[in-house]
């Protein structure tokens, strides 16, 4: 079994539909991909997935489970964690302060899980005192990243990490989850535009368009830019 499946999933806001059938699934350890230009419901999906968006149809089972029926919070308490397009990350805490608001949840001693996880981000090491508000924007990411993970997620879902980044820190972005997804047993689904970023990192690809996503992108089709064109819903 998967370790997320989602089955012909719909989600609507008003009347006016996003996403209309979306069937793919992630196995465990597992980095998938979804390619899909603005506004073809990416972000939808991903909120779907937290909760955030009502669906109007199908099913999204994780874990075994079936989770539509339950809140944001079950289901962050269940692995799921998302790292939002545009980061959210408190503008007027420091570093250290957003790590710790992702980790105010975790029982114990949250001593080791921040080290844990901030050796996996040296840079945000060295900026612990730096307001969230004045890092840069791939410093922001970076940060994003890490305070989802002090949740210790199973499944990270990944809204365009690389939206507005400079290519120096889309490049540390991208190694440091080759990091993680080497050291430790963690799922991501990762949305994106950026054909490098995703191919870069992904073990499979699918590609949405106009709220449909039915297709793997077979890899040997990734380096062909008319494939990845029609499979992005942009017929030649
Ligand atoms: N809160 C909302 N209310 C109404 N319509 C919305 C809302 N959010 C998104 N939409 C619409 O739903 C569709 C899918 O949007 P979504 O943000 O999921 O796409 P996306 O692929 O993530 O795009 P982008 O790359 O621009 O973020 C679009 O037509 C968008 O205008």
């Amino acid at each position: 079994m998967s370790l997320l499946e989602v089955r012909g999933l719909k989600a609507s806001y008003g009347v006016v539909p996003a996403l209309h059938r979306v069937d793919f699934r992630a196995e465990a350890g597992e980095v998938v991909g979804i390619l899909g230009h603005n506004g073809m419901g990416k972000t939808t999906l991903l909120r779907a997935i937290m909760g955030y968006v009502k669906v109007t149809g199908g099913e999204i089972s994780f874990d075994g489970a079936d989770i539509r029926g339950l809140s944001v919070n079950a289901r962050a308490r269940a692995g799921l964690g998302l790292v939002p397009q545009g980061r959210e990350i408190f503008p007027n805490l420091s570093v250290e302060d957003n790590l710790m608001v992702g980790i105010a949840t975790q029982k114990g001693d949250t001593g080791p899980i921040i080290a844990e996880i901030l050796e996996l981000f040296p840079r945000l090491k060295r900026l612990l005192d730096r307001r969230g508000g004045a890092l840069s924007g791939g410093e922001q990411q970076l940060l994003a990243l890490a305070r989802c993970l002090c949740r210790r997620p199973k499944l990270m879902l990944l809204d365009e990490p690389t939206e507005g980044i400079q290519p120096s820190i889309i490049d540390e972005i991208s190694d440091t989850l080759k990091v993680l997804t080497a050291r430790q047993d963690i799922t991501i689904v990762l949305v994106e535009q950026n054909l490098d970023f995703i191919t870069g990192l992904s073990d499979r690809v699918y590609a949405i368009a106009n709220g449909v996503l039915d297709s793997e992108i077979p890899r040997d089709r990734l380096t062909d830019p008319q494939a990845v064109s029609e499979f992005m819903g942009f017929a030649a």
